[in-house]
């Protein structure tokens, strides 16, 4: 042992010596060998050979055209001495470009192409351009055909057309083949050949549109009013439609069979070309984007519900070009009641005027409802109640990207990573160094490094992201010296905003590269907020909430606000008769009680079944299919259809509800995450403890999109990121933002308490519902258990409660609490009462009771047998 121990001991200054070299005799590093294959693949070597190929391109165009000018001058020399001329000192040319210039001309022009051999300039421009952007700007292949095409085409009619033209026109190549194809087709089949190649080309190139006159279209001949709406018959199917806006594609993937079939094949065309143009223009992004050629929306497929597919065929358009409403038939007379307020306006068929057809579509006005006319004065608030928090320039200090550029270099010299290039963004509160290592360096060394090198870089706040997804580059980012603040003001004022077609849009914040974050709430569908608290999230929430209100009508918006702290949300009640939803009989729209949050969510969960009986009983899908229905008003309000606003709940302190109601608040919650996205409810969580007992798994599988702010340690941070990162923001709305299988880093935009006043404040004032938003009632059926009461207690109001219902016929609690003006609790036992007397059914969950007492005289009868 001791002996080992010795040995060891001897060995260990040894090992330090040969670790540690003198500094006096350091040598300086020694050039990384060259290898060829590094030496091809480097970006400094295209760069390289970029310009060059450009300046060949610029060479061959000025010596070509000096070329135009002077080859009558050059041309015995240049033809007489051939390559030698350029070694022939006292040979004098007059190409601007001299002996090279006249001979490079000379051998394009007269032994090659002619006129055609400018396309070698385009040749070359391309080649150069490629290499020096360092991506393909141009299609290399694309382009080979097409100066192929053209120096045979070019050439050959040069040829064809100068014929014996002293200055060659053509080229010896044009000559040779003009002679072949004269020779095999004559003279006039070589010019038809030219002119069918020309043509082909153009037509190929700019899609061009022959259209024959086409005939006026027949009228739509019915017998009486409702006959149009059956099969179509094959002269109508085959007609062109008046207007058709949307694109071949879209109209071709719905393949429906009904009225409105457009898809004509030049249409098709378009459509394969605006694809090719894209794939032409953005290259680089390797991504092939389809833009319809019209900015129409369009509607998702319809269901597959056989009977509503054959009821409702021309529904299933996104614009009907024709609407004829329905036939009126035993089979569907349901049909034709969901039709009720289209008004058929066909002249008689009989009536000669038929013939000067004016397009169906303004011969049927469908005036569509419009939900802003509830509140028609309304007014959107309007951008001066925000504030600009200083300005939104992002500084850039030189000095400090310097330093921390050089410090970066250092530490990575220090773990011996060297490094190819490095380039800085620099956004709102951090700047993202990316670093491109050195050819062999592997990404996975660096990512072990992590910790190391944000140690050795000292800064508060370093993320490093190695690689960054999709650049095959590393990031480091580190905190600025002086943040900007992102105001909100202008993040609603970007184009982005107003222009979004979003249906929830919410302005987040910016990214490093100082794009607006702006996303769809409805598409995320939901979102988790976590972090550590005075962080931002109430910023956060509040920066959500003023997006939507400035863009949402009362009439297309509802929050559902859970505010256990009491504070936060508490500016929001001055909205409350525009903006908000609540339970039946509640005094406050704002939840701060958890048993509260426990009804509302249940209410919450009813109100979503009851959405989905109404989008399956008008054949929709989803919300935006169910109000597009709507607003054209082919369903009918008696049958309990209405436009559905869209419902947000906001709970900002979910940690507080798990703990004191656990399962009871997780289930509807996981419910409603689950299934109510497609019915136009969305969630927006916020916790400050993102612990695995409050963010469960359940709740977590459900919220795809999710916000971190800072949190406080690395543990908070993957349990709600599923990766750490977040531990390292700096705090002040500083976020991550993990959507769409991406994680982001944002500034969140920042709007103040004051601001958020004064919109409320705004919209307050100005004419609203009578009422919030009621949500259906929810009967706690603990609440009821063990309340079965004697007669002799019943409420004094029973008698005046059992006449309402009897009347209307409706076993409703709401009906009860509306009418007589009580209060939830009170409604609901009087309706216990009256079911332990039998005047109603049993609870039936969101549907009212059961009456059993059908006229006001058996009720009558009863309540004296009660005296
Ligand atoms: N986006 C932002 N830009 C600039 N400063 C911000 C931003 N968000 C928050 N801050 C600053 O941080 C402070 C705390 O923010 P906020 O009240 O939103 O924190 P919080 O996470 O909600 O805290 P708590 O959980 O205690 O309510 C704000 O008063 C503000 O000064």
């Amino acid at each position: 042992m001791a002996g080992n121990k010795l040995k060891s001991e001897k060995k260990e200054p040894k090992k330090k010596k040969e670790q540690l070299p003198d500094p006096t005799t350091l040598k300086p590093d020694k050039e990384p060998e060259v290898k060829v294959k590094e030496l091809v693949k480097d970006e400094r070597t295209h760069k390289v050979l970029g310009a060059f190929f450009l300046l060949l391109a610029l060479y061959c165009f000025i010596a070509f055209t000096s070329y135009l000018f002077t080859w009558e001058e050059d041309f015995d020399k240049v033809h007489r001495y051939s390559s030698s001329v350029l070694f022939r000192h006292e040979v004098e040319v007059d190409n601007l470009l001299g002996r090279l210039g006249a001979f490079t001309s000379h051998w394009f022009f007269f032994k090659g192409f002619g006129i055609a051999s400018y396309l070698f300039c385009y040749f070359f421009f391309i080649i150069g351009i490629n290499f020096i952007v360092g991506r393909r700007v141009f299609r290399f292949w694309r382009n080979v055909k097409y100066i192929i095409f053209g120096l045979l085409f070019i050439s050959m009619t040069f040829a064809f057309l100068t014929g014996k033209s002293t200055f060659p026109w053509g080229g010896a190549m044009g000559d040779a083949l003009n002679r072949w194809t004269s020779g095999f087709l004559g003279k006039t089949g070589a010019g038809l050949l030219l002119l069918v190649a020309g043509l082909s080309w153009i037509i190929w190139k700019f899609n061009v549109d022959f259209k024959w006159p086409e005939k006026k279209p027949k009228p739509v001949k019915e017998k009486e009013p409702f006959a149009g709406f059956g099969e179509p018959d094959e002269e109508e199917e085959g007609e062109p439609a008046p207007v058709f806006t949307a694109p071949a594609k879209s109209n071709a993937m719905k393949g429906d069979g009904s009225q409105i079939t457009v898809i004509p094949p030049a249409e098709e065309e378009d459509f394969e070309q605006e694809l090719q143009l894209i794939e032409k223009e953005e290259p680089a992004a390797k991504v092939i984007t389809y833009i319809p050629p019209t900015p129409v929306p369009e509607p998702e497929p319809e269901p597959e519900e056989e009977l509503v597919m054959t009821m409702h065929e021309p529904e299933l358009e996104p614009e009907p070009e024709i609407y004829t409403p329905p036939p009126v038939s035993k089979k569907n007379t349901e049909a034709a009641e969901v039709a009720f307020e289209i008004k058929p306006v066909y002249e008689d068929p009989s009536d000669e005027e038929v013939e000067e057809i004016v397009p169906v579509r303004e011969a049927v006005p469908v005036d569509p409802y419009e939900p802003t006319l509830d509140l028609r004065d309304y007014k959107y608030p309007s951008l001066e109640m925000l504030e600009n928090h200083g300005s939104d320039k992002i500084v850039q200090d030189t000095t400090e990207l310097e330093k921390n550029k050089n410090q970066i270099i250092d530490t990575l010299k220090n773990y011996d990573i060297a490094i190819q290039k490095i380039s800085a963004t620099v956004g709102p509160t951090v700047t993202l160094y990316e670093i491109v290592p050195a050819a062999g360096v592997r990404i996975s060394r660096i990512k072990n490094l992590e910790d190391d090198i944000a140690l050795s870089l000292s800064a508060l706040g370093i993320r490093i992201i190695a690689p960054i997804p999709g650049r095959g580059t590393i990031g480091i980012e580190v905190p600025n010296v002086k943040k900007t603040i992102v105001s909100l003001r202008n993040m609603l004022a970007s184009d982005k905003f107003q222009h979004s077609q979003m249906d929830l849009p919410i302005a987040i914040g910016k990214k490093i590269d100082n794009e607006n974050f702006i996303a769809d709430l409805a598409k995320m569908p939901h979102l988790l907020m976590a972090g550590a608290t005075g962080q931002g999230k109430s910023v956060g929430i509040n920066t959500l909430l003023v997006s939507l209100l400035y863009k949402k009508h009362p009439s297309q918006l509802k929050f559902v606000l859970v505010d256990p702290k009491k504070v936060e949300l508490s500016l929001y009640k001055l909205i409350e008769k525009h903006f908000l939803a609540k339970l039946p009989g509640e005094e406050d729209a704002i939840i701060t009680d958890t048993k509260k949050v426990v009804h509302t969510l249940n209410a919450l969960c009813i109100e979503m079944d009851l959405r989905y009986d109404l989008l399956k009983e008008a054949g929709t899908r989803n919300i935006r299919e169910y109000n597009g229905k709507f607003t054209q008003r082919r369903l009918n309000p008696q049958k309990g259809h209405r436009y559905l606003p869209f419902i947000v709940l906001v709970i900002d302190e979910f940690a507080d509800l798990i703990m004191t109601a656990g399962k009871e608040v997780e289930m509807p919650i996981a419910r409603l995450a689950q299934l109510a996205r497609a019915v136009g409810i969305h969630l927006i969580i916020a916790t400050q403890r993102p612990s695995v007992n409050i963010i469960t798994g359940t709740i977590k599988a459900n919220f795809p999109a999710r916000i971190a702010f800072k949190v406080s340690s690395k543990i908070d941070s993957r349990t709600i990121l599923d990766i750490g990162g977040a531990e390292q923001l700096i705090g002040q709305g500083d976020m991550l933002i993990s959507f769409n299988g991406e994680l982001v880093r944002l500034q969140c935009a920042f709007v103040d308490t004051p601001e958020v006043e004064r919109v409320a404040e705004f919209i307050g004032e100005q004419r609203g519902y009578p009422d919030a938003f009621l949500l259906p009632e929810y009967i706690d059926e603990k609440d009821m258990e063990g309340k079965d009461f004697s007669l002799a207690d019943r409420d004094p109001l029973f008698e005046e409660a059992a006449r309402v219902i009897v009347q209307n016929q409706q076993g409703s609690t709401s009906l009860l609490q509306r009418r007589m003006k009580l209060g939830y609790n009170r409604a609901g036992r009087l309706m216990d009462q009256l079911e332990a007397a039998g005047i109603v059914g049993p609870n039936m969950g969101s549907k009212a009771r059961e009456v059993n007492v059908k006229t006001e005289a058996d009720l009558e009868e009863i309540l004296n047998s009660m005296l």
